[in-house]
C-alpha cells in the first residue's frame, strides 16, 4: 500500500501499540551494527509474528526488499517520526486523587518525551497542596495552563503538543473530559470506566488494568498445556500396584477415573479454547 494511501486510511490503534515494541526490536539491531533485517528476525526480536509484522509495517509505507529485507536505520527513523519520538509533550492531568498524584510523580512522566506539567482538582480541600514537584491546581485555570504549555496565544490550536490524562471519579470524567476539549486538547487518556462524548478530531485512549489481567488471563488459559493422554499401561499398571495395597475395588477405580477425567477436561478445554484464540 503507498504511504499516501495508508496515511489516508490511518493507521489502526492496534499497530499504532506495536510501533514502540519495533522500535526497540529495531534499536537493538541497530545497537549491534545489523543494516538489514528481515521481516521473520524483526518479527521475532518484537515477539509478533512475520505476517502481522509486515501488515503493520505496510501502514507505514514501508515493504522491506525482497531477499533483503527491511533496512534498519531507516525504519527506526520512519517509526521515530511517526510517534513523535525526540519531541516534547505536555501532560495535563484531571484528578488529583491517588491515581493522579501517583501518575504525576511517575518517573515516566517527569522528564523526556512526556512531562507533566499540570494536576487539577476540583476540590477546593486538595487545590494548592503539593504533589511531588507540583502544586495541585483549581481546574478552572485548565485552559490557561493548556495555552501556555502548548507556547501559544488564546484561541490558536494546541492539538499535537498537549495530552490530557483522565484520572477523576468516573462521575467526574465527562466534565473532565469537556474541560479539557475547551482548552483544544484534542489527545485524551482515560482511566475512567464509561464510554466519553467528544466531538470529532478528539482521540481518547482508555486504559484499565483489570481489561488488560482479563486479557493475560485469557491467553494464559489458551496457552495453558494439556495434560499428557493417560497411558493405558500405565494405567493398568497403577491399578495393579492400588489393587495390592488397597484392598477395596472403589479405591482404585476413583484414582483410575480421577485422572483419565482430567486428562479428558484439560485436552478439551485447551482444544477449544485454543480454537477461539487461532480464529481472532
Ligand atoms: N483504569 C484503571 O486501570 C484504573 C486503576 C485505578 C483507578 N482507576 C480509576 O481512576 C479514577 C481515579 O481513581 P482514584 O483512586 O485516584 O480516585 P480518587 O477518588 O482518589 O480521586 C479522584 C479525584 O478526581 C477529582 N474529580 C472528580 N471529578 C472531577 C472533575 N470533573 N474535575 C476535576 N477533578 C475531579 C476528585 O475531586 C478526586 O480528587 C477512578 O475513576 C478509578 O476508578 C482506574
Amino acid at each position: 500500500m503507498p504511504a499516501d494511501t495508508a496515511a489516508r486510511r490511518g493507521i489502526p490503534d492496534a499497530t499504532v501499540a506495536r510501533l514502540p515494541d519495533y522500535l526497540r526490536a529495531l534499536t537493538d539491531l541497530m545497537d549491534q551494527d545489523v543494516a538489514t533485517v528481515s521481516s521473520g528476525d524483526l518479527a521475532a526480536a518484537a515477539g509478533v509474528n512475520a505476517a502481522q509484522l509486515r501488515r503493520d509495517l505496510s501502514y507505514l509505507g514501508s515493504h522491506g526488499v525482497r531477499g533483503v529485507g527491511y533496512d534498519t536505520a531507516h525504519l527506526v527513523a520512519e517509526i521515530g517520526a511517526r510517534l513523535g519520538v525526540g519531541r516534547d509533550w505536555s501532560v495535563v492531568i484531571i484528578g488529583a486523587g491517588r491515581l493522579g498524584q501517583a501518575l504525576a510523580d511517575y518517573p515516566g512522566l517527569t522528564a523526556g518525551t512526556f512531562r507533566v506539567v499540570g494536576l487539577f482538582d476540583r476540590d477546593q480541600r486538595l487545590i494548592g497542596n503539593a504533589a511531588g514537584r507540583l502544586t495541585i491546581q483549581d481546574v478552572e485555570r485548565l485552559a490557561q495552563v493548556v495555552r501556555t504549555s502548548a507556547g501559544s496565544s488564546p484561541g490558536a490550536a494546541v492539538a499535537n503538543s498537549v495530552i490530557g490524562v483522565i484520572a477523576t471519579s468516573a462521575e467526574g470524567a465527562q466534565e473532565a473530559c469537556d474541560a479539557l476539549v475547551t482548552a483544544g486538547v484534542t489527545s485524551v487518556l482515560t482511566f475512567t470506566h464509561g464510554h466519553l462524548r467528544v466531538p470529532a478530531g478528539v482521540h481518547v485512549r482508555s486504559v484499565d488494568v483489570a481489561t488488560e489481567l482479563a486479557v493475560l488471563a485469557f491467553r494464559a488459559q489458551a496457552e495453558r498445556p494439556a495434560a499428557p493422554a493417560p497411558d493405558p499401561q500405565l494405567a493398568d499398571r497403577l491399578a495393579a500396584v492400588d489393587a495390592t495395597l488397597l484392598p477395596s475395588n472403589d479405591s482404585g477405580e476413583d484414582i483410575g477415573g480421577a485422572g483419565v477425567s482430567n486428562g479428558v477436561d484439560e485436552a478439551d478445554g485447551h482444544g477449544s479454547t485454543g480454537e477461539r484464540q487461532g480464529t481472532r
